[in-house]
């Protein structure tokens, strides 16, 4: 895909999320996989940030998690969060450099749909304000509708992330929708991510959005890394990305 000349090639960065390495350290009650290590391994092999989801009911990531991964990782560390009391006032205790405000559903099995930020417009506000007053870069995770791109910028986000499942489910007309929304957010002065579902057969045509600047990816690079390891992976999806961008995909 060739992007339109008119439009900067912006640099794409890649974070990767870690989460996946908790679920398995999880599932002994142990230490191993530690998910700080394969943050480490995971920047040492070209990953520009890390995500880290501290879901409320704490099935992956734990609070001890994010206060090591904010300790001993330099890269910028996105910590997703739900838009509770509680995430905020840990968000604001550990000062990432992002936060990604997402839905939670207690019962389901990763996250189903973006973030109604035009129906809970007031109660986020607030909310986004206090992490931004403390100088933490808020991001929402927003299914690629008008109304929440809107929504979003009005409520003083600096981020938008595009939900990108239903795209990588084969839903017909979403890549479309995720173009459409990538431009609109970019128009109103927001900065586009994208992510969720990403993988080396899905993601040039997302990379090649040429508004997107970031796409957070985790749960397919987690589990090619059994077969290939978490190097060349990450190499291998760096450079998907980097085709894509290029125009060579
Ligand atoms: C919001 C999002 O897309 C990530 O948090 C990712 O989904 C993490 O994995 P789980 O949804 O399985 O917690
Ligand atoms: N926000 C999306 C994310 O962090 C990773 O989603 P996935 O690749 O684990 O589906």
């Amino acid at each position: 895909m060739t992007l339109s000349p008119a439009f900067p090639v912006r640099a794409l960065r890649l974070g990767v999320n870690i989460d996946h390495v908790a679920t398995v350290r999880n599932a002994r009650g142990g230490t191993h996989p530690d998910p700080v290590a394969a943050a480490m391994a995971a920047v040492a092999a070209g990953a520009d940030g890390i995500t880290a989801h501290l879901r409320e009911d704490r099935r992956h990531i734990r609070d001890a998690d994010l206060a090591r991964l904010r300790a001993e990782i330099a890269a910028p560390l996105n910590m997703e969060m739900a838009a509770t009391d509680e995430m905020v006032a840990i968000a604001l205790d550990l000062r990432p450099h992002a936060c990604c405000i997402v839905p939670e559903r207690r019962a389901e099995v990763t996250t189903e749909g973006g973030l109604d930020v035009a129906g809970q417009a007031a109660a986020l506000a607030p909310r986004v304000r206090a992490l931004r007053e403390a100088g933490i870069r808020v991001s929402l995770f927003v299914d690629p509708d008008p109304a929440q791109i809107a929504a979003s910028a009005e409520i003083g986000a600096a981020v938008v992330e595009l939900h990108t499942g239903a795209y990588a489910e084969g839903r017909v007309g979403e890549y479309e929708r995720l173009r459409r929304a990538a431009a609109q957010a970019d128009a109103a002065g927001l900065e586009v991510h994208a992510g969720h579902g990403l993988t080396y057969g899905n993601v040039g045509p997302i990379a090649a959005l040429p508004q997107v600047v970031e796409l957070n990816i985790g749960h397919f690079l987690i589990g090619q890394a059994i077969f290939d390891g978490l190097a060349a992976t990450i190499g291998r999806m760096r450079a998907c990305m980097d085709a894509a961008r290029n125009g060579a995909d």
